[in-house]
């Protein structure tokens, strides 16, 4: 009887469900109820028409329904320079065309522009949640907050002035402005972002420490991405940059190190006990031939390990799908063992691996009764990539991001049958046109 029905927002009844949690599951004809935004129940299909009487009722078929990806690293707004220095090491990448194209064009216009256009192609790609780490962190988190799309905002922290700050007082005084702002947000949460140890000196880096403790924020830093950057510190410092900041007290569960492509078995086991989390980027790190993190023997060692795409400058897109394939098999080489860095693991890095780095394991990650409805779902009825045998490897190893088709945040749809529903794709190929003219031009 229809009365007897619990009235719901939501109902999603998906041919598969991976719930993430508990790890290695696969749920056949299950349905996932979502009310004020947060999930409800996650029960069989048959179950679900029982007790529920959605206001909608999504039927996905041929569908797989997994948790929203969250990229853990990027730069939204530097979507503008994709393409525009490639096949370049990092520091020529960086001093001889990334930094100097930044002082030209960053602005609050260019940080809105470029933020949006990275949101597109994330949610297009099944992302739902995004660090970012750039310059007008308070646009980027104005743009994701007004699009409803979830964001770590990372400050950026750096000895020299930019376009945005004009050294480490008025970064740290225009974050913590920006931290105050978006207290109150249910999308938005602010960390600091040092931007790496070669560019941010102790003094800094302690005042950093100490106000993220005081108010609870975590830290972003690249660290250990090069051989060079580990060279140059033990010439200066005499110290692995590693190891300088676990004596600036700077190691525990609140720090995300970005890269971590050098590492020895002193800072596998530094990383270990602290509980540092890591955010491997293996696109970013292949491209710019960086190294490679040796993710396999970090989670042996108990270390917790995520993905993020870095920015489109040096990937050159934010598909964290992509992203998870491209972790998934060098992992593999790089441990020189084809059961390491599965399937499963991969999606446990971009979904419960992730939020837990973020320190918000309770709300994101996983589809469990009582967790924000972030999800999306895939479409693997595209006879091309039949049969489907185990759908996690599918889903890693023989889909593309084309193939996402829905998602939402907090129970809101951002994307249906693959078409992005809150935003405008025309304007904002107007507005980047004229950028990359601009950009191009000045070449
Ligand atoms: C402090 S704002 C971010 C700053 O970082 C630059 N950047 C982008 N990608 C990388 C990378 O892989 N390593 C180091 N720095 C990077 C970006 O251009 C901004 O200047
Ligand atoms: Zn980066």
């Amino acid at each position: 009887m229809t009365d007897a029905l619990r009235p719901v927002d939501l109902l999603i009844s998906a041919r598969w469900v991976v719930p993430v949690i508990p790890a290695g599951v696969v749920l056949d004809h299950h349905s996932v109820a979502v009310d004020a935004g947060r999930i409800i129940d996650l029960c069989p299909t048959v179950q679900a028409l029982e007790r529920y009487n959605p206001a909608e009722h999504v039927e996905l078929r041929d569908h797989l329904l997994s948790p929203g990806l969250i990229n853990m690293h990027g730069h939204a707004a530097m979507s503008l320079f994709r393409g525009l220095a490639d096949d370049l090491p990092l520091l020529t990448w960086l001093n001889d065309h990334i930094w100097p194209a930044e002082g030209r064009f960053v602005d609050e216009k260019f940080a809105a522009d470029g933020t949006l256009l990275a949101m597109a192609e994330m949610l297009r790609c099944g992302t739902t949640f995004f660090s970012d780490m750039y310059f007008f962190p308070d646009v980027t988190a104005e743009v994701a907050q007004q699009h409803r799309m979830r964001a770590q905002i990372c400050i950026p922290v750096l000895d020299f002035p930019t376009n945005w700050a004009s050294g480490p007082d008025e970064y740290i005084q225009k974050g913590l402005a920006v931290r105050e702002s978006f207290r109150a947000s249910e999308f938005i949460q602010v960390a600091f972002g040092p931007h790496a140890p070669y560019t941010v000196s102790d003094e800094p880096l302690l005042r950093v420490a100490t106000l993220a403790e005081q108010v609870g924020a975590n830290i972003q830093i690249h660290l250990h991405e090069t051989a060079h950057e580990i060279e140059e510190a033990m010439s200066k410092t005499g110290m692995r940059p590693l190891r300088r900041l676990a004596e600036l007290g700077l190691l525990s569960p609140a720090l995300q190190a970005v890269h971590m492509t050098q590492l020895d078995d002193y800072d596998i086991q530094l990383l270990a006990e602290t509980g540092t989390q890591v955010i491997h980027c293996p696109e970013s790190n292949l491209k710019l031939a960086s190294g490679f993190c040796p993710v396999d023997r970090l989670q042996q060692a108990g270390v917790n390990v995520c993905l993020g795409t870095d920015g489109a400058a040096s990937n050159n897109d934010h598909d964290l799908l992509g992203e998870m394939r491209t972790a998934a098999l060098v992992g593999k080489a790089v441990a020189n063992d084809a059961a390491a860095v599965s399937a499963h693991q991969v999606l446990a890095m971009a979904t419960v691996n992730a939020a837990r780095a973020l320190g918000r394991e309770s709300e994101l990650g996983s589809i469990e009764t009582g967790k924000y409805a972030d999800l999306i779902a895939i479409d693997m009825s595209d006879p091309l990539i039949q049969p489907v045998y185990d759908p996690v490897a599918h889903l890693v190893y023989s889909t593309n991001s084309r193939q996402v088709s829905h998602s939402w945040i907090n129970g809101e749809i951002h994307l249906r049958d693959g078409e992005l529903l809150r935003i405008d794709l025309i304007g904002l190929r107007d507005r980047v046109g004229r950028w990359s003219r601009q950009i191009a031009k000045a070449d």
